[in-house]
């Protein structure tokens, strides 16, 4: 399906990687960044050999006018304070202010001053896996069109900023998504404003400007074209298309030519999506292959929308499609959420997996996964790595012994009973892993300093904190957990604290009325006045022994969705999780036989009628 894109054209690097600095084998003589602050300017920097954080600060203070002691340099999950060793060519770094001088939100140089100090091309492909070589005449073509006067559209649906980007004849050929115009990021062109990059966003476990590397991951996880994911890199890419909110004033800047970091995929054209469509004619190979990625990335995004359909034949082609997914920014999020699988119900999913499909599950290797994406997008934090190795064994102890589609999807699922919502099968097997895993005594709920790095430092995770195991009935299954008292005033406080911190500017109306347009927030709830978390005893038919509400007092941050985070990995040091992955793996055959005994029970309920 993929045409060009997927063929390697080794000679033509140096188009997208324009000053020769990228060997194709990674290892530049010298090193370009782009460093991106909390608001969204992007420059691009060489870095001299010599250079150390603090050096690369001075430079930063000239172009942004921010002082060295008064901002931080990251790359994912690493403060770089002093050795810049880690830095591969071409990484994209944050520049964040620190937190006592937030209130002074960094300037965002835009126009002339910026560019003349970046002498970088048009469009950039940040990264040189051989997956992306086809791509370098994609974005010749992209650079051919602008040169040519043919200008990027931008896409007027979904919450986010995106945009087609032509060849000379005008057609799309890729979508563009700035990561600064996510939902609620600084320069969301739709109103949905108010989180500086890197603040938990839409959904909790994913933070503000990482949708874009994650849209990359899923292309790179994709091995085959197994699943159909259209080929997807980062680009530094300039334009005056893109859109730049003034802070200040509250307008948009107008025709400023600006940098951005931004995904860019190839378009595919389509007939229509899934959402538009009766999908009884979906194949249900294509069907279990998207399933298959979606498990192991624990997809929290797949609705309708984000599966394109394009017959076979053109007009009246007898019925035939092919699916290809889109819109992968929200998967491998930090902890473990409740995913959304719009296939979970299709009864192409109950279909027993093909021998090929098993063979595929069984080759999977989330070892060797995690290091190829830590090569490919260095940025990318273990505790999204450790998400997929998780769900990666998961989906293999499954497949093998024997589930299905849907159950594995239904094991992953959290339920909601009235207002309240459970963990997962799969979160409860983990809390339990976790819990043996303390009792062999590893100081488990202990994070050490360096941990800390990788943790949201700005969020209402007070359900976390408060998370104290109430094992009296100690090895029973499924487990009984409290959480912290409804009172309890130290919890209130972080809540109060992280609301104040995060301002978020919404037209609550246009927010309201962007959710019900929006699939991808279907399972929101902006719920009443306020939100707490309840504690106690498993209630009602909660079978998991978990519940969960919400009520505390109104704020602009209720606008977001609220979720919670039942099982977190990034609090775990390396020699613990190797222990829980092994308990883990324990648990799975136990909990593997219930589940195939409720489903077995289910389908003696529904009788024949469910069969097809
Ligand atoms: N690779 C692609 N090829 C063709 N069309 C695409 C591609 N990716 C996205 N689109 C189309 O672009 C539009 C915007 O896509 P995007 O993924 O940003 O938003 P969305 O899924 O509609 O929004 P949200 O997830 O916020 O509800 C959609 O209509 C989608 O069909």
């Amino acid at each position: 399906m993929a045409g060009k894109f997927d063929t390697p054209v080794q000679t033509q690097m140096a188009v997208a990687v324009s000053n020769g600095v990228c060997n194709g084998e990674c290892r530049p003589r010298t090193r370009r960044v782009f460093v991106q602050t909390e608001t969204g300017c992007v420059l691009g920097l060489e870095l001299d050999r010599n250079d150390n954080a603090h050096t690369v600060k001075r430079k930063l203070q000239i172009a942004f006018n921010v002082p060295t002691d008064e901002s931080s340099l990251t790359f994912g999950d690493l403060t770089l304070n002093n050795d810049l060793s880690a830095i591969r060519n071409d990484s994209p770094l944050l520049l964040t202010r620190n937190v006592m001088h937030r209130s002074s939100s960094t300037p965002c140089l835009s126009g002339k001053n910026l560019q003349q100090r970046d002498r970088s091309s048009l469009v950039e492909i940040l990264g040189c896996s051989v997956r992306f070589d086809g791509a370098i005449e994609l974005v010749k073509e992209i650079i051919k069109a602008i040169k040519n006067g043919v200008d990027p559209i931008p896409v007027n649906s979904g919450l986010g900023g995106a945009y087609y980007f032509r060849n000379t004849k005008g057609e799309n050929v890729a979508i563009v998504k700035p990561t600064d115009e996510e939902p609620f990021a600084p320069n969301n062109p739709k109103g949905f404003i108010g989180k500086a990059l890197g603040q938990p966003g839409l959904k909790h476990s994913v933070r503000v400007g990482e949708t874009g590397f994650r849209e990359v991951a899923a292309y790179l996880l994709d091995y085959d074209h197994f699943a159909n994911v259209p080929p997807t890199v980062l680009v530094k890419v300039t334009h005056s298309v893109f859109n730049v909110n003034d802070a200040m004033n509250g307008n948009k800047l107008q025709n400023t030519k600006v940098s951005k970091i931004a995904s860019l995929q190839q378009f595919i054209p389509h007939d229509f999506d899934a959402s538009d469509h009766g999908t009884s004619s979906f194949p249900v190979d294509a069907i279990h292959r998207i399933g298959i990625l979606d498990i192991r990335i624990l997809n929290t995004d797949r609705h309708g929308g984000n599966l394109l359909v394009r017959k076979f034949g053109g007009v009246g082609g007898f019925g035939k499609v092919e699916l290809i997914p889109i819109d992968h920014g929200l998967c491998l999020p930090e902890s473990l959420e409740d995913p959304y699988f719009e296939w979970i119900h299709w009864p192409q999913a109950s279909i027993p997996f093909s021998e090929d499909e098993l063979e595929y599950i069984k080759n999977i290797d989330p070892i060797r996964d995690s290091n190829m994406l830590r090569t490919e997008l260095p940025m990318i934090r273990e505790a999204c790595l450790r998400v997929l190795v998780l769900c990666s064994i998961f989906l293999q102890e499954a497949a093998a012994f024997g589930l299905c589609l849907a159950e594995i999807g239904e094991m992953m699922s959290r339920q909601f009973h009235v207002q309240q919502e459970e963990p997962s099968e799969l979160e409860v097997i983990c809390l339990e892993a976790k819990e043996l895993v303390r009792e062999i005594d590893l100081s488990f709920f202990k994070a050490d300093e360096k941990d800390d790095e990788f943790q949201f430092d700005m969020d209402c995770e007070a359900a976390q904190f408060n998370v104290s195991p109430n094992m009296s009935g100690s090895a029973k299954s499924p487990l009984h957990y409290e959480f912290g008292s409804v009172n309890d005033q130290s919890f209130l406080a972080q809540v109060d604290e992280a609301v104040e911190e995060s301002e978020i500017r919404v037209d609550e109306d246009r927010f309201r009325n962007a959710l019900s347009l929006s699939p991808s927030l279907n399972k929101v709830n902006l719920g009443e006045k306020g939100f707490h978390y309840h504690c106690g005893k498993p209630e009602g038919n909660s079978t998991m022994g978990y519940s969960y509400s919400s009520r505390m007092s109104r704020s602009a941050n209720e606008q977001l969705p609220t979720s919670i985070s039942f099982v977190k990995f990034a609090d775990m040091n390396e020699d613990e999780w190797n222990a829980f992955i092994t308990k883990f793996k324990e648990l799975l055959y136990p909990a593997f036989a219930n589940r195939r005994s409720q489903t077995t029970g289910q389908r003696q309920r529904l009788g024949n009628s469910c069969q097809f």
